[in-house]
């Protein structure tokens, strides 16, 4: 193969690791030279990084991509309502098509915003896969799963995600995995989630689930099997440290203890679930425990957009509320999440996450020398309580450019856009 060079000139490199300043040299999809100064000579492409915050793309751990279709179109509802009386009637009406509009939009929108890798459970996955290649993004997938009980729906679900698995697992040069995705404790049976598991254990996949979003999940499943969420899942010998749970709003202090003994990842969704008033998850209680906790947006019809540094600020002020002290988790902290955090919980804390020699080179560049980030002072800060999306010029994922100065190199933007809409229109029009 070809070598292509990279080298990205005199940036302020920020990662969990801390702040230092210098040039990255990469090499195909790899960083391969973090230091002080490189010399440009012989290199294919220089990216100019002076007066631009260097950061590894961020790690966007829970969403459903395709539901870009369904930004704004109810808002303002309890979660119950919303599936019950909005999204599941019109996800009836989804096909490939569809779905592949709106994970395009998604894709342009987290490109945009700084995010190179998401963890996206939906319908029509081969079709979000081809979205993620075109798009050049990372991306961890699932089929997601819900049987209420139905023995065919079952056999049905665990074949389509077998179909994906098959399909999509390392797909886009590696960076598509496969994920299993049953829905929730309270939409999927107990064999389905022993299925699951047996199948995880088989073929070394993640499993990515909702778990304890709100109080009336709880109820429902202390109703039927007398235990919380997490203590059922537990039960049934469904945890491990491959399952990312998104939410982990309500729990008991026994389920923080068997989410750090069973090395279970979770993901935090602040805004979805201040929108639909599910609660307030203790991560700062979580993170102290020792569990790791990532970040992600939800879908963009519970957020309503995938800007994960909008996510971080949130994330940070909903903690401080909780406690009531400012001081709980501060920036540093929640930049951890959405990064190294996020890598870790996806199981590629080895390949992403950080900026380091021998990792992917996925990253997002800020430019510093904006209105809203000026006095330049403290770019941990700057960037989670005075940025946002917008602030983002240039994005690199496995080494590619995929946007550059605020243009994007791998899709087309304006297209993308009316492919979304039209998608949108014909589909609330079959509702
Ligand atoms: C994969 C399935 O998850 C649903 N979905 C989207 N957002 C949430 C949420 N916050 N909680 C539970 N389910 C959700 C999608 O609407 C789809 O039906
Ligand atoms: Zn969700």
């Amino acid at each position: 193969m070809e070598t292509k060079n990279t080298l990205v000139m005199d940036a302020q490199i920020l990662d969990a690791h801390g702040l230092r300043k210098g040039s990255l040299l990469i090499e195909n999809d790899k960083i391969i030279e973090v230091s002080s100064s490189i010399s440009p000579a012989g290199v294919d492409k220089v990216i100019n990084a002076q007066g631009k915050l260097l950061i590894p793309g961020l790690v966007n751990t829970h969403t459903h991509l395709s539901m870009t279709l369904f930004r704004g179109v109810a808002d303002d509802l309890k979660l119950e309502k919303w599936l019950n009386d909005y999204i599941w009637p019109l996800e009836a009406h989804l096909n490939g098509e569809y779905c592949y509009a709106g994970a395009l939009l998604g894709c342009v929108e987290m490109i945009k915003s700084g995010t190179t890798t998401f963890n996206d459970m939906y319908f029509y996955m081969d079709h979000v896969a081809e979205a993620v290649k075109e798009a050049g993004l990372r991306a961890v997938i699932s089929h997601g799963m819900i049987d209420f009980d139905d023995e065919e729906k079952r056999k049905a679900e665990i074949k389509e995600s077998k179909r994906i698995i098959k399909k999509c697992h390392g797909g886009a040069d590696g960076r598509i995995r496969v994920a299993l995705g049953p829905h929730s404790p309270y939409t999927c049976s107990r064999e389905l989630l022993e299925e699951v598991r047996g199948l995880a254990d088989e073929h070394g996949l993640l499993i990515h689930i909702h778990v304890a979003e709100t109080e009336d999940e709880v109820r429902q499943v202390k109703e039927k099997y007398g235990l919380g969420p997490f203590a059922y899942l537990d039960d049934i010998g469904f945890l491990g440290e491959d399952v990312i749970a998104a939410h982990a709003v309500w729990l008991s202090s026994s389920e923080i203890h068997i989410l750090r003994s069973r090395g279970v990842k979770l993901s935090h969704n602040p805004t979805s679930n201040m929108k639909l008033a599910s609660g307030v998850s203790p991560v700062e209680e979580l993170l102290e425990c020792g569990v790791c906790v990532s970040l992600g947006t939800d879908g963009p019809a519970s957020n309503n957009n995938l800007d994960m540094i909008e996510e971080m600020k949130i994330a940070a002020l909903l903690q401080k509320i909780k406690s009531m002290d400012p001081t709980s988790l501060g920036a540093e902290k929640v930049f951890e999440m959405a990064t190294i955090n996020g890598a870790a919980a996806l199981g590629m804390v080895d390949e992403i996450g950080t900026i380091e020699v021998g990792k992917k080179a996925d990253l997002a560049l800020i430019n510093t020398r904006k209105c809203n980030l000026a006095p330049w002072r403290h770019p941990v800060s700057h960037l989670v309580y005075a940025a946002s999306g917008c602030d983002v010029e240039t994005v690199l994922c496995d080494g590619e450019i995929l946007m550059e100065n605020g243009k994007l190199k791998s899709l087309d933007e304006k297209y993308v856009i009316e492919l979304a809409e039209s998608a949108a229109e014909e589909l609330t029009s079959k509702a």
